[in-house]
């Protein structure tokens, strides 16, 4: 064994001593001769071939999005395999700190049954290239170096470094922070921090499986997202924009808002609050929607008091008829209204126009509480695909709220507040609060009975007030027949034979 190092350190020395002759002595035009042809051997022995990817690229020096992609892609898959890691903070993911293979280090990976190498390195650093450069590192240039059998060449070009990109991109759009946008006044896009929408991180605990409703409803809802999320192929096939509408409608406090919150969840998409009344004019509500990105729902909440949207009224104002008596709670909202003046077509075409199909998946939700108000261009199927009725809270939902406050699947009071649900339009919002426990020491059975007094007194107060109404009702009756019978009361009539 010592014998076989003495021999290495000398080949070695010989080496280095033939090198540094050939640095010195040759001229250099002859060694890179010389270098070129000592490639050419290198190669015809070396099956292998690599490819590297750059961490910056292009004129502006940008980091590159394959690198970025293939750093992401490598974190996920191969750095349980890497030895030594290096740990980076990335902004907007759900993990801010993410572990990646170090420089130098190497893993590898299989792709169909084939073998390949990553390596991370980066070139000797010059401190002087770049130092006028904000973008460029003073410590080098990263890279990732892929090797792989030259047989394998069409493979891995063609489908393997496509696979890598796209699954890089998808992980990093899983593990993004989700945000919750809305928009800012036109007055504020322009000028040093110009943007439209503004955001914050959207964090909303609402699920499908906290969410009271009809088990069967609530399926189909579900079966309908995952169809849309899975539907690339098939909207390009059929030749329609990656998008579909939903109406919620329903009283408030049925869980609107927290539907739109449960499948912002479910499909891991952005969520757009759109303020129509904030938005000047059609061109603005243009420029919005090319702001915002695919994987989004774009919620309008309470469309018809945004903004006079409603097709009949202004039917009815061309027709010269009278509008109905206005609630003077509106007022304000309306005069607010005045400063936009987006129109129906307008938002016809925000919805399901030439503009709406660009970026793609991305979901609308229109909200409202009065969906007979809204004109039926607004919500024909293709503009708003799905109409889902959130309603009064039934014995089903308030099994599912029963669990989420309470924790319990079955309680011998559960049989009367089936009963009481079943004769009193309760909203779920209203369950929910009276399920909540008050104070510490409330246990289950203490917030079921507050329910049940909370639905005896609301069934008391509609029996009552249906008694008052039947009673108005049979007292204005008589009157009616009297004025009919010019005065006289039915009875005068059948004694006196009056008639007119
Ligand atoms: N179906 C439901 N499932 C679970 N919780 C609900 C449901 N409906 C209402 N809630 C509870 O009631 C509260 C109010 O509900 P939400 O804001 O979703 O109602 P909404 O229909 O949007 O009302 P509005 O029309 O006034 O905007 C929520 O915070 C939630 O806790
Ligand atoms: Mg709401």
């Amino acid at each position: 064994m010592g014998e076989l190092w003495t021999q290495m350190g000398s080949l070695m020395a010989t080496i280095m001593f033939v090198y540094a002759m050939v640095e010195r002595f040759f001229p250099a035009a002859l060694r890179d001769t010389l270098q070129i042809h000592t490639q050419k051997v290198v190669n015809l022995l070396y099956p292998y071939v690599q490819i590297t990817f750059p961490e910056f690229s292009g004129e502006r020096l940008k980091r590159s999005e394959a690198y970025t992609a293939i750093q992401t892609y490598l974190s996920e898959n191969s750095s349980q395999l890497a030895k030594r890691l290096k740990a980076e903070v990335v902004k907007d993911s759900q993990n801010p700190l993410v572990l990646s293979m170090d420089d130098d280090e190497e893993v590898t990976d299989e792709f169909q049954g084939v073998k390949l190498w990553w390596a991370a390195s980066k070139t000797a650093s010059n401190p002087h290239a770049y130092s006028f450069s904000y973008y460029s590192p003073p410590d080098g240039k990263r890279y990732f170096k892929l090797t792989f059998h030259k047989k394998h060449r069409d493979l891995i070009t063609i489908s393997y470094i496509k696979h890598v990109l796209e699954e890089g991109k998808e992980i990093a759009l899983r593990n993004r922070q989700r945000k919750l946008y809305t928009n800012n006044p036109s007055s504020g896009w322009y000028g040093y921090k110009q943007s439209k929408w503004s955001h914050i991180v959207f964090e909303h605990p609402a699920t499908f499986e906290t969410l009271a409703m009809d088990h069967r409803k609530k399926e189909e809802i579900i079966n309908d997202l995952v169809k849309f999320r899975n539907g690339k192929d098939y909207y390009a096939k059929i030749g329609k924009a990656w998008k579909r509408g939903y109406l919620l409608y329903g009283p408030p406090g049925t869980g609107k808002s927290t539907m739109i919150a449960a499948m912002a969840n479910f499909m891991n998409y952005d969520v757009y609050d759109l303020e129509l009344t904030a938005v000047k004019d059609n061109t603005e509500l243009r420029k919005l929607l090319i702001e915002t990105s695919s994987k989004a729902i774009i919620v309008v909440e309470d469309i018809d008091c945004s903004l006079d949207l409603t097709g009949q009224r202004n039917m009815r104002r061309e027709r010269g008829e009278e509008e109905e008596p206005k609630d003077p709670s509106k007022k304000d909202e309306e005069e607010g209204n005045k400063n936009s003046k987006v129109t129906l077509s307008g938002l016809l075409n925000f919805i399901d126009g030439i503009w709406s199909a660009c970026g793609g998946e991305r979901i609308i939700i229109f909200t409202t509480n009065f969906v007979d108000k809204l004109d039926p261009a607004l919500i024909r199927t293709g503009r708003m695909d799905k109409h889902i009725e959130l309603s009064y809270c039934r014995f089903e939902a308030f099994k599912v709220l029963a669990k989420n406050y309470l924790d319990v699947d079955s309680h011998n009071l559960f049989a009367r507040i089936a009963n009481l649900l079943e004769v009193t339009n309760v909203t779920p919002a209203d369950v929910a609060e009276n399920l909540m426990p008050k104070c510490v020491n409330e246990d289950v059975e203490a917030c079921l009975l507050n329910l049940i007094q909370s639905l005896e007194r609301k069934v008391t107060e509609e029996e009552e007030e249906e008694a008052g109404l039947n009673e108005e009702k049979d007292k204005e009756e008589p009157t009616q027949q009297e004025n009919k019978n010019n005065g006289h009361s039915v009875e005068d009539v059948k004694e006196n034979g009056f008639m007119l």
